[in-house]
């Protein structure tokens, strides 16, 4: 408890410690009180007890004497009856008949419990009559029941003998009366033995417990009889000075009631002790009753109520000093916690002021039934104020509202006031000082309301988002423009937050892929809608790039056909680049341009560049291959026949006499004749880079790449028979008209076939085929002249294993 009851002076002390002192001081009072209560209450009921036991003892010890005194009544009866007897014996000097007597006195002794024995002693001591016979004429002139009557002879007196020792060896008590003879003079005693066992019954009659016992003494204190039996007890003397019989007997009350220490067993003890002196007997000493009982016993009830009072009176104790000190020490845990709280909440509202300091918030409390508008330095200061300005009229703060922004703010206002929402954020322009105007973003609350729910202060907090209003405006404006050029080059934007992200598109991709972007239906569109509308191949493009734009951040750039969702065929471009963070990638970002304008203009360009190109290599008039693309292809061949040392074949074809044939059958006859030798000796010629080409003129050339002379005049031979087998008419041929087959028209073939050699050109066999030809020409035509170069042709003959088609 020490350490509940801080030392110190009480000037020191805080004010909860004093409280905890006085608690402890008071319940301290408290206990004190009442342990005195109880002491009382308990001293009392000591007392009590100790005053019924007092009175019990007593009363005991009077229902004894009741007893004992009707005893000694009826003893003291039949003494003056036998002295009366004996008187009116000696009177009439009549002889005792001793056995009459006897018998008369066996009857009385019979009849009184608690005599055991009756007989009369004459004047010299001797037993004169018994209901003994034997007794008769025994001495008892040393007995003190009989000298002392002797002594001082009173016939009024009932005289009471000290117990002795009876020659039964057990102790008794006379009572005698004094005999006067007809002389006048001491004639003898009546006695009467009393049994101790009839007056041992009698007081065990009286005990109400275990551990009490009762005496009976003579009045010089010897013990006649004692209860619970107590031998050595019987016949010792009691009257030790100071002894509670020796203050009984000095008293010379009736009845006493004393404790005392007993000096047998050393216990404490009360004895209530009653001198038997009835008025109506004259004892002349009395006999004294003592009925007695331990303290410890008398007060064993007394003891153990007393000891669960204490023991109710240490729990009480112990409970309400525990009590107190764990409510003293809740209290103390809960002033530390409101401690903290305080604490916390002084940090918190210096964080606040803090916070409102950086974030240059200033603070607004609106007391509404007085109107009176207080703002805080730095709302002061936002609104172009000083610092220290007095408070504002509602009115005031209202006027600062922008006209265009006051009936919004107002109705906002009165729903807050209405309590239709708890909080309401708004942002709206007010009057600076300066007399421009700002943006405020105002968070305000309705904090105290009164019983009937109207509302007593509006608190708001404000800063100045002018700033940001004004890069909300540049970014929409930036937003629009994006827009609107997005709208004209068809650029609609994408993008994705990896991994898991949903794609967000630019309202251009929706009218890209034809949907509407405010229907629900389509947005927001997926990953898998937006490649729907791609060709399988196209698709799997598409997804493996963005594939590796997940996993390895590589961008893509391709351009594809799609198709819209109504079903509008359309070319787009897909580029994609990769945001990355802490190297890996993070975001795809991408663009959807429509490009299908473009491509259109491309493929039509591609188409017609590629059919100007196909044009500009083929003979118009015949469709097989022209010049120039002779030209390429025996200038591509040449390099690969030079590194592979393989031969290469020229025929060198010519019409014969086909300026008669114009002549004859008229130019455009010529045109058809040209085409149909084209179409002849295309057939001619099927192998793989085996090219036939309109040479110039009515001349014709066959390129046979890989060929040897052999192989060409296969070639050779085979055009030959075809034309002629093709029996062209011709009706001017300036051979002899005798010749039936001059009638129809023939070709001339110059063949040439070498190895080319590094260093060589395409002209060498060129001219050697032309040279054979014109050699076919000179010897008559219609016939196949070959440029001899057995060196090189021989080397490279290869068997003729490809036999020309059927017709
Ligand atoms: N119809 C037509 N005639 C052509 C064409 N190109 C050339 N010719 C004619 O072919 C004729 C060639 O005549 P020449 O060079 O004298 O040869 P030729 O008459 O066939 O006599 P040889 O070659 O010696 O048998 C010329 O009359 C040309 O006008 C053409 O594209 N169409």
């Amino acid at each position: 408890m020490a350490d509940l009851i801080p030392a110190g002076s009480a000037s020191h002390a805080t004010p909860a410690q004093r409280r905890q002192r006085n608690e402890w001081l008071a319940l301290a009072l408290g206990l004190l009180l009442l342990t005195a209560a109880l002491a009382f209450v308990i001293w009392e009921d000591r007392a009590s007890t100790g005053e019924r036991e007092r009175n019990r003892l007593q009363t005991q010890a009077r229902v004894i004497e009741e007893n004992l005194v009707r005893q000694l009544q009826a003893v003291d009866s039949v003494l003056i009856g036998m002295r009366t007897e004996l008187n009116a014996q000696q009177a009439g000097n009549q002889v005792i008949d001793a056995d009459k007597e006897a018998r008369r006195l066996k009857s009385l002794s019979d009849a009184m419990p608690g005599v055991r024995a009756l007989y009369v002693v004459d004047r010299h001591g001797l037993v004169l009559m018994a209901e003994q016979k034997n007794l008769i004429g025994r001495d008892a002139r040393e007995r003190l029941y009989f000298t002392t009557v002797r002594d001082h002879p009173d016939d009024a007196l009932v005289y009471v003998s000290p117990p002795y020792l009876s020659i039964r060896g057990n102790y008794v008590i006379n009572l005698s009366k004094s005999v006067t003879g007809t002389d006048g003079r001491f004639a003898g005693i009546a006695t009467a033995v009393l049994d101790q066992s009839y007056f041992e019954i009698l007081a065990r009659s009286v005990v109400y417990a275990p551990d009490m016992s009762v005496s009976l003494s003579h009045a010089d204190g010897q013990v006649f009889l004692i209860t619970p039996s107590y031998a050595r007890a019987v016949g010792t003397s009691q009257n030790a000075a100071g002894s509670p019989f020796t203050r009984h007997r000095e008293s010379g009350t009736a009845a006493a009631v004393y404790e005392e220490t007993a000096e047998d067993n050393r216990q404490p003890r009360m004895l209530a002790l009653r001198s038997v002196t009835p008025p109506m007997l004259h004892l002349d000493k009395p006999l004294v009753i003592t009925v007695a009982r331990p303290l410890s016993g008398i007060y064993a009830a007394w003891r153990e109520q007393a000891m669960v009072y204490a023991f109710f009176w240490c729990l009480l104790l112990v409970t309400a000093a525990l009590a107190l000190f764990f409510h003293q020490a809740r209290r103390r845990a809960l002033a530390a916690a409101e401690t903290a709280v305080q604490a916390a909440q002084r940090e918190t509202a210096q964080r606040l002021e803090l916070a409102m300091q950086s974030g240059n918030i200033g603070l607004l409390d609106w007391h509404l039934p007085s109107g009176r508008v207080i703002l805080n330095p730095l709302g002061h200061a936002l609104l172009g104020r000083a610092a220290d300005a007095p408070p504002l009229a509602a009115p005031e703060w209202e006027a600062l509202r922008h006209p265009e922004d006051a009936a919004e703010v107002a109705a906002v206002q009165a729903a807050l006031l209405r309590c239709e929402f708890q909080t309401a954020d708004l942002e709206y322009r007010v009057r600076h000082a300066a007399g421009h105007h700002i943006y405020i973003h105002m968070r305000a609350e309705v904090v105290a309301r009164d019983a009937a729910d109207r509302p007593l202060r509006l608190v708001g907090i404000f800063r100045d988002v002018s700033a940001r209003k004004q890069t909300e405006a540049a970014l929409a404006d930036a937003l629009a423009l994006q827009r609107r050029t997005g709208e004209l080059a068809r650029v609609g934007g994408w993008e994705l937050d990896l991994p898991d992200g949903v794609p967000v598109w630019t309202d251009e991709v929706y009218r890209i892929y034809d949907m509407d972007a405010h229907d629900d239906g389509h947005r927001p569109l997926s990953l898998t809608q937006a490649l729907d509308g791609y060709a399988a191949k196209d698709r799997a493009r598409l997804e493996s790039a963005l594939q590796h734009a997940i996993e390895d951040g590589q961008p893509w750039d391709m351009e594809l056909p799609m198709t819209t969702v109504l079903g509008r065929r359309i070319w787009v471009r897909s580029r994609c680049e990769v945001v990355r963070h802490d190297g890996r990638p993070r975001r795809l970002v991408g663009t959807i341009q429509d490009t299908t304008e473009r491509m259109t203009v491309q493929l039509e360009l591609e188409r017609a560049n590629a059919r100007l190109a196909e044009l500009s290599l083929t003979d118009g008039l015949t469709g097989v291959a022209n010049r120039r693309r002779f030209d390429q292809a025996i200038a591509g061949e040449w390099p690969r026949s030079v590194r592979q040392q393989l031969p290469v074949a020229l025929l060198m074809i010519d019409i014969d006499h086909f300026k008669a044939f114009n002549d004859a059958l008229g130019h455009q006859s010529g045109d058809a004749c040209l085409r149909d030798v084209a179409h002849i000796l295309a057939r001619c010629a099927w192998r793989p880079g085996e090219l036939l080409a309109r040479y110039g003129g009515e001349e014709f050339c066959i390129l046979l790449p890989g060929s040897t002379t052999q192989d060409a005049l296969v070639v050779a031979q085979r055009c030959l028979d075809r034309l002629e087998q093709a029996r062209i008419p011709h009706p001017a041929s300036p051979r002899s008209p005798s010749s039936p087959e001059a009638a129809w028209l023939t070709i001339s073939i110059g063949l040439a076939s070498m190895v080319p050699r590094l260093g060589s050109l395409p002209d060498a066999l060129v001219e050697r085929a032309d040279t054979a030809l014109y050699q076919a020409k000179r010897k008559g035509r219609a016939r196949l002249e070959c440029a001899s170069d057995p060196g090189e042709d021989d080397a490279m003959a290869t068997p003729l294993d490809a036999q020309p088609p059927l017709d």
